[in-house]
């Protein structure tokens, strides 16, 4: 397991906002996690790297590969977020500020996880973002300079840019129109391959669970209430609120079975 999140809670004062939440994911496979809006799955994606705001209390245990997060120093947490688990985001705009340059993120990235070459950064850089179809004109070109598709390229190329152990990916779709959203997921997957690190990956979109999910599970009013591989879930889900929420999903593409994969071309065109 590259993950194991054990009997976790989150709470704010008196309120738990996670309630005793169990789930573990294997290396390189890509794990959902679904539910309704104010869940909690943003809280435990930013319980499992230690980034919870200081009201909240933890409790539990969260061990990633040997480490278990919740003991370790904030260097050691440094060292560990970026490197070996990474994030993105829904907001890409936010990730990246509008007076930096692509390429200037980048290479201040780099340097705080220890290149100290500039040259060595600029071609790690260049190379980084060819692997997600951005050429070498993006490296200086700011943020708001790229549309929300390039920047959620870039985004993924950052997050890959250390050959993470774990990859968490927080709705990174929600902002994006749906032929871009396609293309991102189809580069995600295509990278995942390629790398492979296992995704944690938040949606609320059950087309997306189909298409790329392992396993999943789904979580409501903080915890996890059923979880499993993804046909024993998507065919015969236990749950009355699982039955309710795959009844209540947009109408799934006609002829597309539940886990079989389907060849679909990657499309370099930028988006
Ligand atoms: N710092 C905080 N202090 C107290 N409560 C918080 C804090 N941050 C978030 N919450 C609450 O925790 C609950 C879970 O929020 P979270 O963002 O994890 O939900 P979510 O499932 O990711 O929702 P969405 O799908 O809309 O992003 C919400 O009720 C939210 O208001």
């Amino acid at each position: 397991m590259i993950l194991s999140i054990e009997q976790l809670s989150v709470s704010s004062g008196e309120k738990k906002i996670i309630d005793c939440v169990s789930l573990s994911i294997r290396k390189g496979e890509w794990y959902a996690l679904v539910g309704q809006s104010g869940s909690g799955k943003s809280m435990l994606s930013q319980a499992i790297g230690q980034m919870l705001p200081s009201n909240l209390r933890m409790e539990g245990v969260i061990n990633f590969n040997e480490h278990n997060m919740m003991s370790l120093s904030r260097k050691q947490l440094g060292d560990i977020r970026g490197k070996k688990l990474s994030y993105i985001f829904q907001d890409y705009q936010g990730s990246f500020t509008p007076f930096r340059t692509i390429g200037q993120h980048f290479q201040e990235y780099q340097k705080v996880h220890g290149i100290n070459n500039k040259e060595t950064r600029r071609m790690k850089t260049l190379e980084a973002l060819e692997s997600v179809g951005l050429d070498e004109t993006f490296y200086s070109r700011y943020a708001f300079q790229l549309s929300g598709g390039q920047l959620q390229r870039a985004s993924i190329a950052l997050a890959l840019m250390f050959s993470p152990d774990l990859v968490i990916a927080d709705e990174i779709t929600t902002a994006l129109d749906s032929v871009t959203t396609h293309r991102i997921l189809e580069l995600l997957a295509k990278r995942q391959k390629e790398s492979g690190c296992a995704i944690l990956f938040i949606t609320h979109d059950w087309r997306h669970v189909r298409r790329y999910a392992t396993r999943l599970a789904i979580m409501k009013s903080g915890e996890i209430i059923e979880s499993g591989g993804k046909h024993r879930i998507l065919d015969h889900p236990q749950h009355e609120y699982t039955k309710q929420l795959i009844k209540a999903a947009p109408i799934l593409e006609k002829g597309l079975p539940s886990g079989l994969d389907r060849e679909v071309s990657y499309e370099s065109t930028f988006c």
